[in-house]
């Protein structure tokens, strides 16, 4: 019972990374594994119970002597007991429907964007992505516009940092990209068609995602990595882990083997594990979402590293979410966002050499430790700035 809730507590946690991943069908599996175990647990207590209870019988013929009446006297200690568990069981079954009921509603919700409905897009497409004249707002909080007017392309390749206040709503354009939620106004279109025109699962697997919190499930690091991807081969799984910079996993004694939970990792490491995830994906899209909880130095200078692997090779378009100052200087681009939408853009070296810029203002934290004419992405001292909001 307690593999089952876990599996289940899990994977329903974890929602938006089993969509992303498209993995619904893969923990569906592991439910039903151990929904099946439980099940032939039961019936084996089942049988064991009605042996033991019902072989009494047998032996209860005859006329009655001291011998009968004990074994009444104990047969009736037993229906007693029998008749006790029955409400027992009768109160678990009551419990069960209470729980199930709630169950089946979450079952019976139509999703809001359909996971299937539209056409299915190639996940080896390649194409810009253009945010144009959005308005968003939460269903749960209608009236509180997140996103006014929000445009922002980013050209096949490219590497565009989002900076802003905390809950300014960098972390919304990730969920809108990803089709958690559709624009209230304005459209997302890729390759020059509205992404609302694909179907969401096969528009997913276009994009790779690193959250801010990285979710891990419970198994080894080679079912973490391949999650989502479960035909992967050992060594794409190490190909990826490699690029991801997640040599940790070499110096583990059981390496890929080894079994890790949901937080079983530091923070540095399950970023690098994600973004390992992510590039096994061969994304077309990777959609980063920096952790703001400061990483230490070493952890920081290795995801940093990785990123820039991949903002190097130029093979993926990247929407970084950043707070890092280490990180926006690595980014091709950066794009302020204020009040809703995008205030300033332009690269590292333009936006922090001119006096005047939002983006100084809005670094000024971290830049106040920096000698601005030393700002250079692969200065040491930028490596180990601490985050803003
Ligand atoms: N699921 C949700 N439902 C309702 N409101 C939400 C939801 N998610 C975020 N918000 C709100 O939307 C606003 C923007 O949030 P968002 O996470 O996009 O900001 P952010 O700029 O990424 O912040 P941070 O830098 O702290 O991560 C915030 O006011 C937040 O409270």
């Amino acid at each position: 019972m307690g593999e089952m809730t876990k599996v289940a507590s899990e994977a329903l946690a974890a929602l938006r990374t089993v969509q992303a991943y498209n993995a619904n069908g893969q923990e569906e599996k592991k439910f039903h594994e151990r929904v099946t175990t439980v099940l032939s647990l039961a019936r084996k207590e089942a049988v064991a119970s009605a042996i033991f209870f019902g072989s009494g019988t047998l032996v209860s013929n005859g006329a009655i002597s001291v011998g009968d009446l004990t074994s009444l006297l104990l047969y009736t200690v037993y229906v007693g007991s029998g008749l006790q568990m029955l409400t027992s069981f009768f109160s678990s079954i009551m419990r069960g429907v209470g729980a199930g009921t709630r169950i089946f509603e979450l079952l019976d919700r139509n999703p809001a964007i359909p996971p299937e409905t539209g056409i299915p897009v190639s996940s080896t497409r390649h194409g810009q992505i253009k945010f144009e004249g959005i308005h968003f707002e939460y269903p749960s909080r209608r009236g509180v516009e997140i996103l006014k007017d929000f445009n922002l392309d980013i050209g096949v390749g490219e590497s565009v940092a989002i900076v802003g206040k905390s809950g300014g709503g960098k972390s919304s354009i990730h969920s809108l990209l990803l089709r958690y939620y559709d624009p209230v106004k304005g459209k997302i279109t890729f390759d020059g068609q509205d992404i609302r025109e694909f179907s969401a699962t096969s528009w997913r697997n276009v994009i790779g995602i690193v959250p801010q919190d990285p979710v891990l499930f419970t198994g080894t690091i080679a079912s973490n990595i391949a999650f989502g991807n479960p035909n992967a081969t050992r060594e794409q799984i190490e190909h990826a882990a490699r690029e991801a910079n997640c040599e940790f996993v070499w110096g583990m004694p059981k390496g890929f083997d080894t079994e890790i939970g949901r937080q079983s990792l530091s923070g540095g490491q399950r970023q690098r594990l994600a973004i390992a995830r992510a590039l096994l994906k061969k994304p077309a899209i990777l959609a980063l979402d920096e952790a703001t909880s400061s990483l230490d130095a070493t952890s920081e200078r290795r995801v940093n590293d990785a990123v820039d692997k991949i903002l190097q090779s130029r093979q993926t378009t990247v929407l970084i979410v950043a707070h890092r100052l280490s990180t926006i200087a690595r980014a091709e681009r950066i794009a302020v966002l204020e009040e809703g939408r995008i205030t300033e853009t332009g690269t590292y070296r333009h936006l922090v050499n001119r006096p005047d810029s939002r983006f100084r203002a809005l670094m000024a934290a971290q830049l106040s430790n920096l000698d601005v004419q030393d700002a250079r992405p692969d200065s040491p001292r930028v490596e180990t700035e601490d985050t803003t909001n």
